[in-house]
């Protein structure tokens, strides 16, 4: 089985179904919907979920907007800052969207 890994303090929102995307870099986005994978923290890789991939699709900087803000539970400043600290000047990202299982 696949594996990802989050920053901890985006555990409990995944786990409450509020976080239904992630942004990433190329290297961090080799899934296909369908996938299922193991999710672990970034920091100690402690497992916490399972989760389904449903789509994965290619997404630049300047384009996100508040619907991936909303499937982030952020604001659209606050992701862009996120993703600004995690990836410092990388517009092309993919968005892996997911559902718990
Ligand atoms: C190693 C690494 O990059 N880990 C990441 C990357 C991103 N996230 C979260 C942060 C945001 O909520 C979204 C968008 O990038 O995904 C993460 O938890 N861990």
């Amino acid at each position: 089985m696949k594996n990802i890994t989050f920053y901890r303090r985006f555990e409990t929102d995944i786990l409450a179904g509020r976080k239904t995307i992630t942004l990433r870099e190329a290297s961090d986005a080799d899934f296909v919907a369908g996938d299922q994978v193991r999710v672990s923290r970034y920091e100690d890789d402690v497992y916490f979920c399972n989760i389904e991939v449903t789509g994965v699709t290619p997404v630049q900087f300047d384009d996100l907007n508040d619907t991936h803000a909303v499937q982030e539970n952020m604001t659209l400043p606050e992701l862009k800052q996120v993703i600004s600290e995690i990836y410092p000047g990388l517009k092309e990202l993919f968005m892996i969207e997911f559902r718990l299982i």
